[in-house]
């Protein structure tokens, strides 16, 4: 068995049916028009580039019938000197287009990262319940660079292609309209094999990028749960979970192959028989006096010039393709409404006298992706905690207390009901009065990959050191002046060269570092060995003092800490005292403290 858990592609995961290419990738637009004019000139200079080629074989055409024929060395000598000049000219003219596009390109790239990231800041914590990472990096990522990669060079050549393809015909049927019809009639079949191709490879390029973002999950998984998988010994398994996946990605990408050879065989035998057949008619025409030899030589070099506008067609729609489907990825997350947009209420309604502290006002809540039959994980909490006021919240495993603390700071948000701050409703609060006003700090601390002291900062963007060395007092966080670097050390990535007990610490700092007026702990000690919580309860006293706050609690050591308790049971506060009088009058509770929560939990979850 695999320690992997199944990748969530859920989000996304399948081509629209009706998929229109051009509609896909015209939502690019706002990113591209701040740098339409170098890509309009660097199509433009393209097109100019590439026409200059077509000029080549009718100078060839004028020395053969001209200075060759007449045999005028001075002639032969003008001609060379003309191609050679043509040459030049298109080579820079590709070199200067190329110039053009670089830097604006790398920009559009980096606007559409930035706007992304800046996206997924923004949406609600149950969008992030519901997306695999592996999912999201991989649209920052592969999508991105398919994109960049579209905008520099398909999307001019398409257009480029095009523009010599109608252009090389226009002087192949002028030249000789009976043989340019011999290269014409081919691409009636090439057309239609080309809008067949491109249904069959939008499912399957769509099917290739989602398979990616599901290998980058197991990825991120491997790397992040090492740990884990060397704890339980699951190397073998987590290998073979990776080898199934990047085996599927295979195949796709061996199907996207298949249908790119079969086109691209097309694409070349096609033109290629259409040449063959010119020629020998045009040579039969040469020979009975019908047409001059350098007409027919003008006439085929034209067609082998038209050969890579005409072959490149296959891997240019591909890419377009990937680049339609890479533009619809990563609109499916930028389409997910933000929860500030959503929700905010035009008039704030008024703040109630008297009303100070934190209250939950028939609260319910159930999780959007919960099965219908479910009941809600809240069904109706009222609770009110009081100004400078500490409230430990208890119940079961799975009763909901980390689910109703994260309706306080609004990672999720209630379903129903309301909760108020000092008598303002929070749906009503800006955001950033919300966080300033609220800090929280949960029982899996995050660190980030930056140093300490930045860790803890993080929690009041404002506060100095002075700041910063009492937060990391009142949360007996002094280790950190032993590291080797102190304040400054880097803690790398998610905190793992520290332990779980320092991590929690430190992200306790960062709750009390702002001094915020509503704190909210889920269970912030459950870490510390009896002697460290010891102290960080001495401590965190003084905190609280000055706050009110909200503290998830297991045991009777953080339950000590707050004024009173709230039991939640079955959705909703059954029960609201001091420690000593839940003790005398609740049977649950008295299970609870006494160490039986995990068997009740279990049985009554
Ligand atoms: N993102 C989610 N989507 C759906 N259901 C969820 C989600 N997160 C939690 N739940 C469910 O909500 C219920 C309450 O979970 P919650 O984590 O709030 O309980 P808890 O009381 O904090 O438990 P514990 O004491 O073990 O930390 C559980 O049944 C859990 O399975």
């Amino acid at each position: 068995m695999s320690v992997t858990s199944e990748p969530r592609a859920q989000e996304g995961g399948s081509a629209p049916r009706h998929r229109s290419t051009t509609r896909s990738l015209l939502r690019l637009w706002p990113y591209v028009r701040p740098v339409r004019a170098r890509l309009f000139t660097a199509a433009g200079v393209a097109v100019v580039a590439s026409c200059l080629g077509l000029v080549i074989p009718l100078v060839l055409k004028w020395m053969v019938d001209g200075p060759i024929t007449d045999r005028d060395p001075g002639g032969v000598w003008l001609g060379g000197a003309l191609l050679l000049a043509l040459g030049t000219a298109e080579a820079g003219l590709f070199g200067l287009r190329r110039w053009l596009v670089g830097r604006p390109l790398a920009s559009v790239e980096a606007a559409m990262r930035a706007d992304l990231y800046r996206h997924l800041q923004r949406l609600p914590v149950s969008f992030h319940d519901r997306w695999a990472s592996g999912q999201l990096l991989s649209r920052a990522t592969t999508d991105l660079m398919l994109l960049r990669m579209f905008l520099a060079f398909p999307l001019t050549f398409l257009v480029v292609n095009g523009v010599t393809v109608l252009a090389g015909f226009a002087i192949l049927l002028s030249q000789e309209w009976t043989l340019g019809l011999v290269l014409v009639v081919p691409a009636v079949p090439l057309v239609i094999l080309c809008s067949f191709f491109e249904t069959r490879y939008a499912a399957v390029a769509r099917t290739a990028q989602d398979q990616t973002g599901d290998l980058t999950t197991v990825v991120e998984e491997g790397v992040l749960g090492v740990r884990i998988v060397k704890g339980f010994g699951r190397h073998r398994s987590q290998a073979h979970a990776f080898r199934a996946l990047s085996e599927q990605v295979r195949s796709t990408e061996l199907h996207k192959a298949r249908l790119l050879a079969a086109l691209w065989a097309l694409i070349m035998t096609l033109p290629e028989l259409a040449i063959g057949a010119a020629l020998v008619l045009g040579t039969v025409r040469v020979a009975d006096g019908d047409l001059s030899a350098g007409t027919l030589v003008a006439f085929l070099s034209t067609a082998l010039t038209l050969r890579w506008p005409v072959e490149s067609l296959g891997f240019l729609l591909a890419m377009s393709q990937d680049a339609a489907t890479a533009t619809d990825r990563y609109f499916d997350v930028m389409d997910a409404v933000p929860a500030a947009a959503r929700d905010r209420p035009r008039t704030a309604p008024p703040r109630r006298r008297g009303e100070e502290g934190l209250r939950f006002e028939g609260v319910a809540f159930r999780y959007p992706d919960a099965p219908p039959e479910e009941p809600p994980v809240l069904r109706g909490v009222d609770l009110h905690i009081r100004p400078g006021e500490t409230m430990a919240l208890v119940g079961a495993t799975g009763s909901g207390k980390t689910t109703l603390t994260a309706l306080v700071p609004r990672l999720q948000e209630v379903t129903r009901g309301r909760i108020t701050l000092d008598g303002r409703d929070i749906t009503a609060l800006p955001r950033e009065e919300l966080r300033a006003l609220v800090a929280v700090a949960f029982e899996e601390p995050t660190l980030f990959s930056a140093t300490a002291g930045e860790n803890v900062l993080m929690g009041a963007p404002h506060a100095g050191r002075e700041d910063l060395l009492r937060a990391l007092k009142v949360a007996q966080a002094d280790f950190v002046h032993a590291l080797p670097e102190g304040t400054e050390t880097e803690v790398g990535e998610q905190g793992l060269s520290l332990s779980g007990g320092q991590r929690q610490r430190l992200a306790l700092a960062r709750a009390v570092v702002g001094g915020p007026r509503f704190l909210v702990l889920d269970d912030p000690l459950s870490a510390l060995d009896v002697h460290t919580e010891a102290l960080v309860e001495a401590a965190l006293r003084q905190v609280l003092a000055s706050t009110t706050a909200l503290v998830v609690a297991h045991r009777p050591s953080t339950v000590l800490l707050a004024d009173r308790v709230a039991l939640l049971s079955e959705g909703r506060i059954a029960a609201v005292g001091t420690h000593q009088r839940l003790l005398r009058e609740s049977a649950e509770y008295r299970s609870l403290m006494s160490g039986q929560e995990g068997e009740e939990g279990e049985r009554n979850p």
